[in-house]
């Protein structure tokens, strides 16, 4: 495939993501400017970006970011809006909802599970919802603990249960090849909101029922 047409799939690409709203064509002019920085960056970092392996690069990494970046063009909130009145009175979990998110400080990805607890007062939501909020936040340049608040206001501000309660596990590569180079390190982040912020005896339920 040819240079050109390389660049119209992207085009197209982005006109797909951001349709036609005043500005695509400053994107598309950025986006160009974009991929020349990345092979600027090629060179700097001693390579060739002409070489057959890394033609192609500027394109991909440019789709890998729209793709990382996905939950800026939604609003995550909207997943939990499709509410039921069923009556239940007790905690509803749904735990290892796996993520991938975007180091706001490294562009390196940091992933893991994200815990979810809440306690209804009279809505509950669909529990695959709850999984596609998680993805709305963290496809986003984020950083761990905005994550889980952003998750644990989301439930709290559409739901409005009694309480609600995150806890996200994640492992950080900008930790692992590079820098401090933990590979092990796990970070552990939790948020809470009504009753779970008041009441140890459900933050202890929340993580006895996380085994
Ligand atoms: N609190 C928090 N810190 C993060 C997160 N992701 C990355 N970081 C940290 O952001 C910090 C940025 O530190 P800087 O000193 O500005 O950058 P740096 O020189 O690349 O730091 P090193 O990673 O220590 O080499 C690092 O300590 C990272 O570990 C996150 O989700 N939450
Ligand atoms: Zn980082």
């Amino acid at each position: 495939m040819s240079t050109t047409d390389k660049k119209r799939i992207i085009v197209q690409q982005l006109i797909d993501r951001f349709g036609n709203e005043p500005g695509i064509e400053k994107v598309v002019q950025k986006s160009e400017n974009y991929m020349e920085a990345i092979r600027d960056l090629i060179e700097i970092c001693g390579d060739d970006p002409n070489r057959e392996g890394l033609e192609e690069t500027p394109y991909r990494v440019l789709k890998a970011f729209l793709e990382y970046t996905e939950g800026n063009r939604e609003d995550p909130k909207q997943h939990l809006e499709k509410v039921f009145a069923v009556e239940h009175d007790g905690l509803i979990m749904v735990k290892d909802i796996e993520f991938h998110s975007m180091c706001e400080h490294h562009f390196a990805p940091f992933f893991g599970v994200a815990h979810i607890a809440y306690i209804p007062s009279e809505k509950i939501t669909g529990l695959s919802k709850i999984a596609r909020m998680v993805d709305g936040y963290a496809k986003r340049f984020q950083v761990q603990e905005r994550l889980s608040n952003q998750i644990v206001d989301a439930m709290n501000d559409v739901l409005q249960p009694q309480g609600a309660m995150v806890v996200i596990e994640a492992k950080h590569m900008c930790m692992c090849g590079r820098g401090v180079k933990k590979s092990d390190a796990m970070t552990v982040t939790t948020a809470t909101r009504g009753v779970f912020s008041k009441n140890p005896d459900l933050r202890k339920e929340f993580m006895s029922l996380l085994g």
